[in-house]
C-alpha cells in the first residue's frame, strides 16, 4: 500500500481530463501539493493508505473554478459608478479614483476580500492584472490561492509607476523576485493597445519571453476601441499587437469581443489564449465575444469575472452559466456552447488559456491538488440523473450556485472546510473595505459638485487666467472689410488662418460652474482643403466684465485640456443641462495695429445661421491696458469700415442662446 496524505471518497469525480472521465463512486489522492490517483474509489482504497480519509457523502469532487480574468483588488471599487459606458467608467471614475487611493495597502485589502469570495465560491485560480501586484501576489499566496499576476505597465502615469519605463522595471523586479513560486507566476500586463504605445507592447512581450512567463492584455473590448485603431493605424486591434510583436510572448488575451474570423485564426496559430468575460461585456454593453467561432477554430478559451467593479461579483458559476447561455442566444441554437464545454472552459481550458494547464486545470495525477466539493443534493439542485454523463455537468451549470461549494484545496492545503474561510478573517475585511468606501465616497461627493474637478479628474487640464477685450459688429458683406484689412498701410498681417469651427457648449444651470466647450478646429488650406484638425476643451468660468467705450475687458479663469475623448464621452461624464452647438467659417488674421497686436475674426455663422460678424481681439494685462486697447478697438472697427456703435460684448454662445 503506497502512503498518501488526504484520499477523498464516496465523491461524484469530475476530471474535466482530456476524456472527460467521471467516477460515480470515485476518489481521488494527494499527496503534498500534488495529485498522486484519481479513479474508481474501490481502487484507490485499495491502493492507498492516508493518513486523512475524507468520505465526501456523494458530493461533487471536481477541478478548482479557474477565473481567467480579473483585476482583484477591484473589490474595493465594487459598486461604485455603474450603468455606464466602457471608457466614462474608466476613464471618468475607476482611473482617478485609483490615482487618488490605489496603494499597497488598498491592493491587499481588495485582495483578500476577493480571494474570500473567489474561494467561498469555488475558484482556486485566477488571472489578476492590477498595480502594486507584488502585493497582489503576496496576499494572495497568504490566502492559500494561485494566481497568474500580472504587473500592469500604461503609457501615463499609473499608481505605481509616474512612467512606463518606470512600470517596465517594476515589472522585471516582480517577474524575477517570484518566478518559481509555488502559488504564484508571475506576469507582466501592457494594458490595452489603447492605454499603451507600440513600445510599451514590444517591451512587455520581450519581458515576458525572456522569463518564459505568460502576458496578460485587454484585446478589442469595445467597438469604439477597434474603430479607433482602424483610424489611426489602418488595422484592428490584433494585427496591431502583432506587428507590435505581442505576441512573441505566451499571451493572454481578455475580452476579444470585437475580433473578426481572421484575427481568431491569428490568435489561435499564434497559441494565444482568450479571457471570455460575458457578465462585464453585457453589463458595459460592450457586446459577446463571438465564442463559438473561437472554439471551433481551436482556440483556447478561459471565462473571467473582469474586475469586480464591472461584473459585480466574482461568482464564476453565474459567469459560466451566462457564457453558456449567451452563447446560445447570439447563435440561435440551443445546442451551442453546452454544459461540458462551458465547465472546461471554467476549468481546464483556462489553464491553457492562461498557459498554467501543466500545473492545474483538471484532476489528473501529477497535477496540483486543487479541488473543490460541490453541494448536489440541495432543493435547487436537486434531483440528478445519471443516464446521460452531461447531465453531471449540466447540473453544476445550470442548477448549482457558488454557495453549493463546501470545501476547497489548493494546492493539497484546505482552505475552506464545511463553508469555514481557514486562511482569511471576513469581519475584518469587511470592516476595513466599508472605511475605504466612505472615504471615496467623500472624494468623489466633493468632485461631482463642480465641473472644473471634473475636468481635473480626468487630467491634462492648466489653468490659465485670461483677460481679453473684445468688441463684436455684424457684418452684411465680408468683402470690403478684407480689402479695408488687406489695403490698409496702418494694419500689417502678421499671420492668416482659416478654418470651420465646431464648437460644442455644456450649460449648466448653476451658472456658477461656468460652461465648458469642445472645440474642434477643422484649418482649411489654401485650395479650400481640410488640412489638419485641432480638438480642445475649456472651462470658462464666470466671468467679470467692464465696459470701456467700444470694447469691453472680459476677465476670467479659463482651464484649458487636449479633448482626447469623443464628445459622446463629455456628454455622458459631465451631464450637462444644455449643450450648445456652434458651426462658423472663420478668417483668423493676426494683426499689429500700432504697434499693438490685435486678432481680427472675420465670421460665417453656418450653424445656427445667424449671419457674418467682425471680431476684434486683444489679450490683456491691466485695467489701464485695456482702456487702451479698447480705443485701440474702436479705432480698427472704423478703418474697416464697420460701426463701432454696433458693438456686441457677448460672446456667440450667450448671443445665440434662445
Ligand atoms: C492596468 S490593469 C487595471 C486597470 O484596468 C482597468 N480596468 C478594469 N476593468 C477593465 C476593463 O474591462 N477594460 C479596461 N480596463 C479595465 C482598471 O480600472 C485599472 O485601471
Ligand atoms: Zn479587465
Amino acid at each position: 500500500m503506497e502512503k498518501v496524505d488526504v484520499l477523498l471518497t464516496n465523491a461524484l469525480v469530475l476530471t474535466m481530463d482530456q476524456a472527460l472521465s467521471q467516477y460515480e463512486s470515485g476518489a481521488v489522492a494527494v499527496r503534498g501539493d500534488s495529485i498522486v490517483a484519481v479513479g474508481p474509489q474501490e481502487t484507490l482504497q485499495a491502493q492507498y493508505t492516508a493518513s486523512q480519509v475524507i468520505d465526501c457523502g456523494g458530493k461533487t469532487l471536481m477541478p478548482g473554478l479557474i477565473n481567467a480574468h480579473t483585476h482583484v483588488p477591484m473589490t474595493l471599487l465594487r459598486g461604485l459608478a455603474d450603468d455606464l459606458r466602457l471608457d466614462v467608467w474608466l476613464m471618468g471614475y475607476m482611473m482617478p479614483v485609483e490615482r487618488e487611493f490605489v496603494s499597497p495597502e488598498f491592493v491587499r485589502l481588495g485582495t483578500q476580500m476577493a480571494c474570500a469570495e473567489m474561494i467561498r465560491s469555488g475558484v482556486t485560480c485566477f488571472a489578476d492584472m492590477y498595480y502594486f501586484e507584488e502585493d497582489v501576489a503576496k496576499a494572495t499566496a497568504d490566502a492559500g490561492m494561485r494566481a497568474l499576476c500580472a504587473e500592469s505597465v500604461l503609457k501615463f502615469p499609473s499608481p505605481d509607476a509616474d512612467s512606463y519605463e518606470e512600470g517596465l522595471a517594476i515589472a522585471r523586479d516582480f517577474i524575477q523576485r517570484w518566478k518559481g513560486h509555488p502559488l504564484i507566476v508571475p506576469s507582466i500586463a501592457p494594458h490595452a493597445a489603447y492605454t499603451c504605445t507600440p513600445e510599451i507592447l514590444r517591451a512587455a512581450a520581450e519581458l515576458a519571453a525572456e522569463f518564459d512567463v505568460p502576458l496578460h492584455t485587454h484585446i478589442s473590448e469595445t467597438a469604439g476601441e477597434v474603430a479607433n485603431m482602424r483610424e489611426e493605424n489602418g488595422m484592428p486591434v490584433v494585427p496591431y499587437m502583432k506587428k507590435c510583436g505581442l505576441f512573441e510572448a505566451k499571451v493572454l488575451a481578455a475580452h476579444c469581443v470585437h475580433v473578426d474570423e481572421g484575427e481568431i485564426r491569428t490568435m489561435q496559430h499564434l497559441g494565444a489564449g482568450v479571457a471570455h468575460n460575458p457578465s462585464s461585456n453585457l453589463k458595459l454593453a460592450s457586446g459577446f465575444a463571438p465564442v463559438q467561432r473561437m472554439l471551433e477554430l481551436g482556440l483556447n478559451v478561459g471565462i473571467g469575472t473582469d474586475g469586480p467593479a464591472s461584473n459585480n461579483d466574482l461568482d464564476m458559476f453565474e459567469e459560466v452559466r451566462l457564457a453558456a447561455f449567451v452563447a446560445k442566444c447570439v447563435t440561435n441554437d440551443p445546442t451551442a456552447l453546452p454544459a461540458q464545454t462551458a465547465l472546461l472552459m471554467a476549468t481546464r481550458q483556462g489553464a491553457q488559456a492562461m498557459h498554467m494547464d501543466d500545473i492545474t486545470g483538471s484532476l489528473e495525477p501529477g497535477k496540483r491538488a486543487d479541488l473543490i466539493l460541490v453541494d448536489n443534493r440541495r432543493i435547487h439542485n436537486a434531483p440528478f440523473f445519471r443516464r446521460d454523463p452531461n447531465a453531471a455537468y449540466a447540473q453544476i451549470v445550470y442548477a448549482s450556485k457558488a454557495t453549493d461549494v463546501s470545501d476547497v484545496m489548493i494546492n493539497g492545503q484546505w482552505v475552506m472546510r464545511g463553508r469555514e474561510l481557514l486562511t482569511l478573517n471576513e469581519e475584518e475585511i469587511l470592516a476595513a473595505s466599508m472605511e475605504y468606501a466612505r472615504q471615496i465616497d467623500a472624494f468623489l461627493t466633493a468632485r461631482e459638485q463642480s465641473v472644473l474637478a471634473k475636468l481635473i479628474a480626468i487630467g491634462g487640464a492648466t489653468e490659465e487666467e485670461s483677460f481679453e477685450v473684445q468688441a463684436k459688429v455684424p457684418i452684411s458683406n465680408e468683402q470690403p472689410i478684407l480689402q479695408a484689412l488687406l489695403h490698409n498701410p496702418q494694419i500689417e498681417i502678421l499671420r492668416k488662418r482659416h478654418y470651420r469651427e465646431y464648437d460644442t457648449y455644456f450649460l449648466f444651470n448653476d451658472v456658477e460652474q461656468g460652461r465648458l466647450r469642445i472645440r474642434e478646429d477643422h484649418f482649411v488650406d489654401d485650395q479650400g482643403k481640410i488640412d489638419h484638425v485641432r480638438s480642445r476643451l475649456t472651462h470658462v468660468g464666470v466671468s467679470s466684465e467692464f465696459n470701456f467705450p467700444s470694447g469691453v475687458l472680459l476677465s476670467r479663469s479659463r482651464f484649458l485640456a487636449p479633448a482626447t475623448q469623443s464628445i459622446r464621452f463629455y456628454r455622458e461624464y459631465f451631464r450637462p443641462d444644455e449643450v450648445m452647438e456652434i458651426e462658423k467659417d472663420r478668417l483668423r488674421y493676426l494683426v499689429r495695429f500700432q504697434d499693438t497686436e490685435f486678432f481680427i475674426n472675420i465670421d460665417t455663422l453656418i450653424q445656427p445661421s445667424t449671419g457674418k460678424f467682425l471680431e476684434v481681439k486683444s489679450r490683456t494685462w491691466s485695467r489701464k491696458d485695456a482702456e487702451q486697447k479698447s480705443t485701440l478697438a474702436a479705432e480698427l472697427i472704423s478703418l474697416l469700415g464697420a460701426s463701432p456703435n454696433n458693438t456686441i460684448s457677448r460672446d456667440y454662445v450667450e448671443l445665440l442662446k434662445p
